[in-house]
């Protein structure tokens, strides 16, 4: 398929590595609750990698810290020579428009707005700015994840066509980094397989770091590195 314009001048990835990380949970003013455990995790430049494991194991957690999302209890998460847990709130925020593409398990678009505006999203937070580079960008992204219509409102849309929204919109900012929350679940297998065939060429064409939470078998099966968690703790690693 044909890179999007604009998508030759990418910045490349840094390195990731997480020691210690722990997240501590308190419910009610009771004890902390361990739900993260991650002794060590190197993910490097360009990797593509499932992260699997029974429903409340931590996948989204672990995927949202890697997204500046929070910060863990205890531990280090570095991006290269990014101390990401040692920033502020403001300045993780800052870091995700810049480097990070996130499709959340939910898709997050506004059901009001049309494709087109919620593709464009992103720019309202950042100082990007909608600019008509970018709105032509945005409809390029839009045919080339098969959408219908730009202008069709998000409400009126099927669910593999929402999560093809969500994923033209974490790849307007064209993000080094791409974390994608089980996006191909509750699609089916050809719906699933085409988006996951979308999701891994937009990572390849771009050269991105690649992290997807997954059930997905066939999906799994495409990536190179599988981590499981099972009850907050990383377990294995499949190369
Ligand atoms: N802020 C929080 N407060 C209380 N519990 C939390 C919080 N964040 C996460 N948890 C708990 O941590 C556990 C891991 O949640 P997480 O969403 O990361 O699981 P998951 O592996 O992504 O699950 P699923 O596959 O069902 O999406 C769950 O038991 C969840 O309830």
């Amino acid at each position: 398929m044909r890179p999007i314009a604009g998508s030759e001048c990418r910045k490349a990835a840094a390195p990731l590595v997480l020691r210690d990380v722990r997240v501590e949970v308190r419910q009610d003013g009771g004890a902390p609750l361990r739900v993260l455990d991650v002794p060590a995790l190197h993910i490097p430049s360009g990797a593509r990698i499932a992260l699997t494991g029974p429903s409340g194991a931590g996948k989204t957690t672990l995927l949202h810290l890697l997204a500046g999302i929070g910060r863990p209890s205890h531990g280090m998460i570095r991006w290269g020579n990014l101390d990401l847990a040692g920033l502020t709130e403001s300045a993780r925020d800052r870091w995700r428009r810049q480097e990070i593409g996130l499709v959340f398990q939910d898709f997050h678009l506004i059901p009001e707005l049309s494709i087109l505006d919620n593709i464009l999203l992103p720019l309202t937070f950042g100082a990007a700015g909608r600019t008509r580079e970018f709105a032509q960008r945005a409809i390029a992204l839009s045919e080339r994840m098969g959408l219908p219509n730009p202008h069709r409102r998000a409400a009126v849309l099927s669910r593999g066509e929402q999560q093809r929204v969500a994923m033209a919109r974490a790849l307007l900012q064209d993000p080094a980094i791409l974390l994608a929350d089980e996006p191909t679940a509750s699609l089916d297998a050809a719906t699933g397989e085409t988006l996951g065939t979308l999701l891994l060429d937009a990572a390849r064409e771009r050269g991105a770091t690649l992290v997807v939470v997954t059930h997905d078998p066939h999906l799994i099966s495409r990536l190179d590195t599988v981590h499981r968690i099972e009850s907050g703790h990383l377990l294995e690693t499949r190369p």
